[in-house]
């Protein structure tokens, strides 16, 4: 079989190298040439566990390919992949010009019959309009290809991208064609030795799945902020809630953690393109703004925390943070929590000091503040007035507390992802603030 995928971000460049990794002859495309040429030398653009073991051996082998010309390797693809980004417009709606520029080069270019799927998050109708959108491009040549499209949201995790690919939950394909269907049947049937389902339904209803699941996820998250803000207020403690409410199977342990608010590429984008389409058809999804402004707040209130500790005023004040990337195991800070913060506490004149295991790259790109970053959590707590801890990296999980306390100024542990053991750390001298944690 061979497959294209166009666009070489995190979904597409997991995506190739796992199909071209069960034997699937696989080309990558993407209009970055510096993407691609470091590529070509094999390096990868992100950071994600397992990549790279995958894509060097595919791409010794021959059989994973990155190139920027679409037209050099569209010829005999039984399906081509589109995965690139759809950002949020202005007005929160999902921004789907990269996608309809992918279908209109398609349609400019396709030489056989393809199953052209969409993978990237797009909004319900998005299949109809790359089907317009290549219909166009063709007719503009004189040309009439067949084709089909189809719906085919991806939803792995960064962090866990490459497991999440080959040992799926399940595999939603939308479709209204046989042939598509059968195509789409093959690419994904290797993986199906890991258990998972593949559900087939119709276009639309695949392009509703992706957003409603991330939804609920993200409703999830701000549901139990909310509860874990009102647990410190009347002395309760949200992990002890968290444990008795998540053993009900009809709720699930999972997707439970209070913490500094949901952040990366997915969560906030989506909620807010599907607030949009509601308010697009006269249905205002309530549930989720609420979602929404929680989070909002909730990525403000490890500043408020330390304005109650510290005083309003923060002017001059030493704040170490550990952990600058939406989650660990990535070094992708899109929306992390760390840099709305960080820029709040710049702005009143706080002094900061950084580290991140690999993020600190990605985080110069975004910071536009002078932060120092430090070579190691240690050296970031220098003459601290309080320690922010922002994602819980493994290596965060058991600092040398004696250390700890003997590098800051102040010993004031304020944690964004309740790693920390308040009872242990209150004994140890620290003042420690959690999320959802009763203050003594
Ligand atoms: N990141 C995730 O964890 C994740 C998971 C599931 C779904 N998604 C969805 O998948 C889509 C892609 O997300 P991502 O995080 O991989 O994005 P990304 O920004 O990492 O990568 C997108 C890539 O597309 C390329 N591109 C843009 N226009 C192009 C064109 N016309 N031709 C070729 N390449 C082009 C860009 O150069 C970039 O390399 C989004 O819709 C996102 O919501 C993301
Ligand atoms: O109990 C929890 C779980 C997560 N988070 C936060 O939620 C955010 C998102 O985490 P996660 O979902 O693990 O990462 P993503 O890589 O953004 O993955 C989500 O977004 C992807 C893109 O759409 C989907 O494919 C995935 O299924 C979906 O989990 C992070 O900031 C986490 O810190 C919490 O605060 N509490």
């Amino acid at each position: 079989m061979k497959a294209i995928v166009v666009g070489t971000g995190y979904v597409g460049l997991v995506t190739g190298a796992c199909l071209a990794d069960v034997g699937i002859h696989v080309a990558c495309i993407d209009i970055d040439q510096e993407k691609i040429d470091r590529l070509k030398q094999g390096i990868l653009p992100i950071y994600e566990p397992g990549l790279e073991e995958i894509v060097h051996r595919n791409a010794e082998k021959g059989r994973l390919q990155f190139s920027t010309r679409l037209d050099e390797h569209i010829a005999g693809a039984d399906a081509i992949l589109i995965a690139v980004g759809t950002p949020p417009d202005e007005d929160g709606s999902a921004d789907l010009k990269h996608v309809l520029n992918v279908a209109d080069e398609i349609g400019e270019k396709l030489q056989d019959y393809a199953v052209i799927a969409t993978k990237s998050t797009v909004p319900v109708g998005t299949s109809l309009k790359v089907k317009a959108a290549v219909e166009a491009a063709m007719n503009r040549r004189g040309q009439h290809i067949p084709f089909d499209v189809a719906s085919n949201p991806e939803f792995l995790k960064e962090g866990a991208a490459v497991r999440d690919f080959q040992s799926p939950d399940r595999v939603v394909i939308g479709t209204e064609s046989e042939r598509a269907r059968s195509v789409l049947e093959q690419l994904y049937k290797p993986f199906q030795l890991n258990r998972h389902r593949v559900i087939y339904m119709d276009i639309a209803s695949a392009e509703m799945t992706k957003y409603a699941a991330n939804a609920m996820l993200a409703t999830r998250i701000s549901f139990m902020n909310d509860i874990a803000n009102l647990c410190e207020a009347v002395g309760a403690d949200i992990n002890q809630v968290r444990s008795g409410i998540g053993a009900d199977p009809r709720i699930g342990s999972k997707f439970l953690y209070a913490g500094a608010g949901y952040g990366g590429s997915c969560f906030p984008k989506d909620v807010k393109a599907l607030i949009h389409t509601g308010r697009e058809h006269g249905q205002r999804l309530r549930l989720l703004e609420a979602v929404e402004a929680i989070n909002n707040d909730q990525k403000q209130l490890l500043f408020k925390k330390l304005q109650a500790a510290l005083g309003k005023d923060l002017q001059g004040k030493q704040i170490a943070v550990w952990g600058l990337a939406f989650k660990p195991q990535t070094d992708d800070v899109r929306e992390a929590p760390a840099l709305s913060l960080i820029d709040a506490l710049i702005k009143a004149g706080a002094i900061i000091r950084a580290y991140d295991p690999v993020a600190v790259e990605e985080a110069c790109k975004h910071i536009p503040h002078p932060v120092t970053y430090t070579r190691d959590e240690y050296e970031a707590l220098e003459q601290a007035d309080a320690l922010l801890l922002l994602t819980e990296w493994p290596e965060f999980r058991l600092p040398d507390w004696e250390r700890v306390k003997s590098l800051m100024r102040r010993p004031l542990v304020l944690d964004g992802r309740n790693i920390y053991n308040p009872a242990q750390l209150r004994q140890q001298g620290f003042e420690y603030h959690g999320i959802g944690i009763p203050l003594r």
